[in-house]
């Protein structure tokens, strides 16, 4: 059923298989992988499981044919709001990682905090903790502020769902604020409430179209 899912959409719209592989290595190196040196390692992981779906989703989406952006920063945009996504999720999932044995978080700047493993398997909130946590969540609403760039220059259809996801996501890291960095026993989570006042401000963002913004990035050929 979902292989005639993807087959179909494969045949109606010009999406790479690139992606796709790389989501396979991703679901396969978190397999035999729990715990990750560096950003940089971080990100890549990110990369595979998040930002693939990102690459994959701009084809279906489709690009704004009144759109001044080179392709390619449209497709940054959408690789920065799948790693957006997935940072979220590791800030959020903290402690239910851990009690399954796997750290998504760089050992290098836990170590800047002066924190280790050990602190995760506690998972006490320190001063500490909450200065880390800061520095996590500032970067994730950074790759946040870069997917934003991208959404007004899609297609008007698609518009709305991708500016309603990326407030809801986003909204998570507040959320983790709210709990006072306690992402070790509390689930942070967005409220109906604040989830249904999001479709009207994500609706009224997804009204301004690409000509009535800035250009992102001029077309090499124009
Ligand atoms: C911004 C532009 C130009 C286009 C939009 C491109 C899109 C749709 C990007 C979003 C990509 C996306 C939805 C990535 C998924 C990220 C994510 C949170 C994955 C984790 O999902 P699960 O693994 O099911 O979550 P759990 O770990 O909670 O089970």
């Amino acid at each position: 059923m979902l292989d005639a899912a993807l087959a179909d959409t494969v045949r109606k719209f010009p999406v790479d298989i690139q992606p796709f592989r790389d989501m396979i290595e991703g679901m396969r190196t978190d397999l035999v992988k729990s715990r990750y040196e560096t950003f940089d390692e971080l990100y890549l992981y990110c990369y595979y499981v998040a930002g693939t779906v990102g690459l994959m989703s701009v084809p279906v989406m489709g690009i704004a044919p009144q759109s001044k952006a080179t392709t390619e920063s449209v497709y940054n945009a959408a690789l920065a709001l799948g790693i957006a996504n997935q940072l979220t999720n590791i800030l959020r999932d903290v402690g239910e990682d851990a009690r399954r044995g796997r750290i998504y978080l760089p050992r290098d700047e836990l170590a800047q905090f002066g924190l280790c493993e050990d602190d995760i398997f506690a998972g006490i909130v320190t001063d500490k903790w909450r200065a880390f946590m800061k520095d996590q969540i500032k970067r994730a609403r950074m790759f946040f502020d870069e997917a934003e760039k991208g959404v007004v220059e899609l297609d008007k259809d698609s518009r709305w769902p991708v500016w309603a996801s990326l407030i809801l996501y986003r909204q998570i890291l507040d959320s983790i604020e709210v709990n006072d960095y306690d992402n070790f026993t509390k689930r942070a989570y967005v409220g109906k409430f604040k989830k249904l006042l999001s479709l009207p401000v994500a609706y009224g963002r997804a009204l301004v179209h690409p000509s009535q913004t800035p250009v992102l990035a001029k077309k090499a050929h124009s």
